[in-house]
């Protein structure tokens, strides 16, 4: 088997932090370097010109996804430096035509991108027949969120197209390896290496991977321990961002400082500090739920206080967001048990048995139904529509792994503004 080739996708908006990052991915084994569409489409074919210049010895990709005028666009990408020029497989066969014959004329290479097909095995084999020297399997950023999968697409391609298949989209060291296994020649990966604090090692890891490529059994875990396990990873700012700054709940705090809670919600309304309901909810919650209540954010009455932490606590449930007061704070302290709450009162309620559990609530402004997803840490509280709950932790990923970047690159002494270029970003008027 051939070596496979590795491809970094620099997806990024500035060419400065690009160049530094593909040297780095260089470093770790990387042999292609493509220019990603945002950063084409930042800094237009300089971005082209200087990679070329700055990386003599490695292929330069144009991610153009050319969806019409075909020739003029691989012209400016060839004659800008680039080796191998993306055009959309979805663009018309006039389009791929005219490609093919500048691709031709000015000795480059295209590959052309599954990216929204429909039918994508049929299209493969047509853009092949045009000409197309490349496929490439790959599944956008925004559709890996909704949990589509760049490995099952390959896997309907490979031994059945007669072209050389690239794969993209999300792939990190072991889903790369198993590409490779899986007959893909070309591995491009974008977001794991260049999000990377350390891309060197990053790059390296995929290299190896990809070089002794092996196919992993696919851990079996439930949509919920998915959610979970990424809400447990990122943070509630990281949600929040991920949310186009929705989901949290305003004026609450932790009662416990530094603890966290994760889970989806079992709601309760109570009323006027009775406590009958979020005491009864507890029973109902099963472990890892958070419950949310509801106390019409009355402030001088506590539906909630030591002995209900203790037993919730038993019960193992991840925390208590309550919009209202909450008592007994130093035993709840004690306890360390994730306790989130608009205020303290010394003033217990009573058992009326007023209320309702496990329907739509208010909290904190925000709307609560039961299974909707509660990130709650030091920062606040975040509530998430479960039928969004998966693509919300995906990109609250995506969040992180871009800060960890960000963060390395200003321990390295430059400025966030620097980092972040301020002056360039800000919103015209
Ligand atoms: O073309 C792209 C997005 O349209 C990306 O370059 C490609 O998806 C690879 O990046 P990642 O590994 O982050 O998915």
């Amino acid at each position: 088997m051939a070596t496979p080739t590795l491809q970094v996708a620099l997806d990024l908006l500035d060419l400065d932090r690009a160049v530094e990052i593909a040297a780095e991915a260089v470093q770790g084994g990387a042999d292609w370097i493509e220019v990603g569409t945002p950063l084409i489409k930042s800094e237009g074919m300089r971005a082209v010109r200087t990679l070329r210049e700055r990386f003599p010895n490695n292929e330069i990709v144009a991610d153009m996804k050319i969806a019409d005028t075909g020739a003029i666009e691989v012209e400016m990408a060839a004659k800008s430096g680039a080796g191998i020029v993306c055009i959309l497989a979805d663009a018309d066969d006039a389009v791929i035509a005219e490609a093919v014959r500048s691709a031709r004329k000015y000795g480059v290479r295209l590959m052309a991108d599954l990216i929204n097909v429909s039918d994508p095995l049929a299209r493969a084999r047509e853009v092949a027949g045009l000409g197309v020297d490349y496929i490439n399997a790959h599944v956008g950023i925004d559709q890996q969120m909704i949990g589509r999968s760049s490995l099952d697409l390959l896997h309907r391609l490979t031994g059945e197209v007669n072209a050389p298949i690239a794969v993209a989209g999300g792939l990190d060291a072991g889903t790369a390896s198993a590409a490779v296994a899986a007959g893909a020649t070309i591995v491009i990966v974008g977001s794991n290496i260049i999000k990377a604090a350390d891309v060197t090692a990053a790059t390296r890891r995929v290299r190896e991977a990809i070089d002794h490529p092996e196919i992993r059994p696919r851990e079996k875990e439930s949509p919920d321990a998915v959610i979970r396990r990424l809400f447990e990873a990122v943070s509630a700012p990281n949600v929040t961002d991920a949310m186009h700054r929705k989901g949290a709940m305003a004026g609450i705090i932790s009662i416990c400082g530094r603890v966290r809670a994760v889970g989806p919600a079992v709601t309760v309304r109570t009323v006027s500090g009775d406590w009958a309901k979020p005491v009864e909810a507890i029973d109902i919650a099963r472990p890892g739920d958070v419950l949310v209540i509801s106390n019409d954010g009355r402030k001088d009455i506590s539906p909630w206080g030591e002995l209900a932490t203790h037993s919730a606590k038993n019960r193992r449930l991840a925390g208590i967001v309550i919009d209202g007061a909450v008592r007994d704070v130093d035993d709840i302290r004690e306890m360390g048990f994730p306790v989130f709450a608009t205020a303290t009162v010394p003033n217990a309620g009573e058992p009326l048995g007023l209320g309702e559990i496990n329907t739509e609530i208010l909290c904190c402004g925000q709307e609560v139904r039961p299974g909707d997803w509660i990130v709650a840490d030091e920062s606040g509280v975040v509530v998430v529509p479960r039928e969004r709950a998966y693509e919300i932790g995906r990109r609250a990923m995506e969040v992180r792994k871009t800060e960890e970047r960000i963060r390395e690159e200003i321990r390295r002494g430059r400025t966030l503004s620097e980092v972040s270029e301020l002056l360039k970003w800000e919103k015209r008027r």
